[in-house]
């Protein structure tokens, strides 16, 4: 789950990219980019970190003219190095760069064939840099020395019946514009806005729309599965639906953790359906432990905050911040290893010990996944005096691995894999467990809109709608991206830390 963004204006639009990057931090905290073009010239800057350490004002000087797209990478295929931070580039047809949200599950055969069949060199096992071959081939094959909408969407086209899996995607052609597609399962989200300038329009692309509305663009609407959007560098929109079968799917983690609550996901307020997910975690108390003896309501900050507040008020049960978060520290669930994220569960949160001292608690997280925070904090509230410390979590519990944009690759790291209820409360240290059901945490969703038929909820029920995900994918994935395998391939990732060939990347 990565941040994308492209901007169309009549201005530079380096700092408007920029902005966007730090609205859309939490979607990837590892390396991120941004490309700009001024006539035929593009301009680069991306490198490992966050948005505040790469980009430097000697960098934003240089990120000149008024087209570009951006990105923040949260890896989920290839390896951490910065050869791998994302805008891609290819010189041929006209120049192109590109940046995804997501992740393509025939990434190795698609490798395989763009250098057999379309003689096309791969540098990263990056997934994202096969798409964009995938793409540029795609559009050279077209032959126009000057491409149109309709060419570009042909490419697009063509890029779906080759292309398995999850990905939003924003890329800009030199000299021509910018274009935004979805995939035809919608898994991934990528909305577009407009703002109205005395100079004539100007568009905007984002991951999600609180990008939008930060910048001061209005939200026109979310992609459909499969359509895409074309801006040319003159400031002229036009979208066209590129599937043969596009159905909507939109990932439910979206929505329990992954966005921000002020954004709008296909026409549901994540916020709203936050608050929704604690009401019905509170009749879920009520019905199975209509005697609790719940004192205090503590929500696990941040994500949790929504959930936990509206849970409270339904059980008529006090409401406190019982934990502070240090707010230096970033999301711990999408740091890369299992030590860097235990360790910083600690950095993070620091209890309010008058908030646990001989009360019995209620701690309530949006999902528990590895089970680190909550391994963490239910030893946390012990330690701070809590007489019974008991867990909720708002999503239902994790079980299976995540294909489509989500690092969550090995099954045997997931705490709640082949476990029961009970068997994850005493490995967690808890009094007691309570996991919101899968059909309520879809129906808290749907309720924002009704239209969206069903969620990508693989994650929860192993049923992966995109993609051929067969037992033999998960195992060699499982092989290739586990915190173990990751560990050993440590060194390699050092060395092509020195290995960029790309655009000439300012320093
Ligand atoms: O069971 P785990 O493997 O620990 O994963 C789940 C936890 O990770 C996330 O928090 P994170 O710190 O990433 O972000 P937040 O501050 O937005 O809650 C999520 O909100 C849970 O608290
Ligand atoms: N989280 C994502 O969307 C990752 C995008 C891409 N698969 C990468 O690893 O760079
Ligand atoms: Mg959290």
């Amino acid at each position: 789950m990565c941040g994308i963004v492209g901007i169309v204006g009549h201005s530079y639009v380096n700092q408007g990219i920029y902005d966007a990057l730090t609205v859309l931090q939490h979607r990837g905290q590892d390396a991120a980019g941004i490309v700009t073009c001024d006539g035929d010239r593009l301009y680069l800057r991306k490198d490992n970190g966050m948005v505040r350490d790469v980009f430097r004002t000697r960098h934003m000087r240089r990120l000149v003219g008024n087209m570009g797209i951006g990105h923040v990478r949260y890896p989920t295929a290839g390896s951490s190095s910065s050869a791998e931070a994302q805008p891609f580039y290819v010189n041929s047809p006209y120049g192109i760069t590109l940046a995804h949200n997501g992740n393509l599950t025939n990434a190795e055969e698609l490798a395989e064939h763009i250098f057999r069949a379309d003689l096309r060199h791969i540098n990263t096992t990056s997934d994202s840099e096969v798409l964009l071959n995938v793409f540029a081939h795609e559009l050279q094959s077209r032959g126009k020395l000057q491409p149109e909408a309709d060419d570009i969407f042909d490419a697009v086209a063509a890029v779906h019946k080759r292309v398995e899996g999850a990905y939003a995607v924003v890329a800009m052609i030199t000299g021509y514009g910018i274009l935004a597609f979805r995939d035809p399962h919608g898994i991934r989200p990528v909305c577009f806005g407009r703002k109205d300038t005395p100079q004539g329009p100007e568009y905007m692309v984002a991951s999600e729309s609180v990008a939008l509305s930060s910048l001061g663009f209005h939200l026109v609407r979310d992609l459909a599965p499969g359509e895409a959007i074309y801006i040319t560098a003159e400031g002229e929109m036009c979208t066209r639906q590129c599937a043969e079968s596009p159905s909507l799917h939109p990932c439910i983690f979206e929505q329990v953790y992954l966005a921000r609550p002020d954004s709008i996901i296909d026409g549901i307020s994540v916020y709203k359906a936050r608050l929704r997910m604690g009401e019905k975690l509170a009749e879920k108390v009520e019905r199975e432990w209509p005697d609790h003896d719940i004192d205090v309501v503590i929500p696990i900050p941040d994500t949790s905050r929504t959930s936990a507040l509206q849970m409270a008020n339904h059980l008529g049960v006090k409401f406190r911040e019982g934990f502070i978060k240090n707010r230096y520290i970033g999301r711990t669930f999408i740091m890369p290893g299992q030590h860097q994220r235990k360790k910083s569960v600690r950095q993070k949160l620091n209890p309010i010990e008058l908030e646990f001292q001989g009360k019995n608690v209620l701690l309530v997280d949006d999902s528990i996944v590895r089970g680190t925070t909550c391994n963490e904090i239910i030893q946390m509230a012990r330690e701070a005096g809590a007489r019974k410390v008991y867990f909720a979590s708002a999503a239902p519990a994790v079980k299976f691995p995540n294909v489509y944009g989500i690092d969550m690759p090995a099954a045997r790291e997931l705490i709640a894999h082949d476990r029961t209820t009970d068997e994850i409360c005493e490995l967690i240290g808890a009094d007691r467990l309570i996991y919101q059901d899968l059909a309520d945490l879809v129906e808290t969703c749907r309720e924002g809109n009704p239209a969206v038929e069903s969620f990508d909820c693989s994650v929860f029920n192993g049923e992966y709608l995109a993609g051929n995900i067969t037992l033999d994918y998960l195992s060699e994935l499982e092989a290739r991206r586990s915190d173990d395998a990751k560990g050993s391939s440590e060194k390699k990732q050092a060395l092509a830390d020195n290995e960029i060939i790309d655009l000439h990347n300012t320093n």
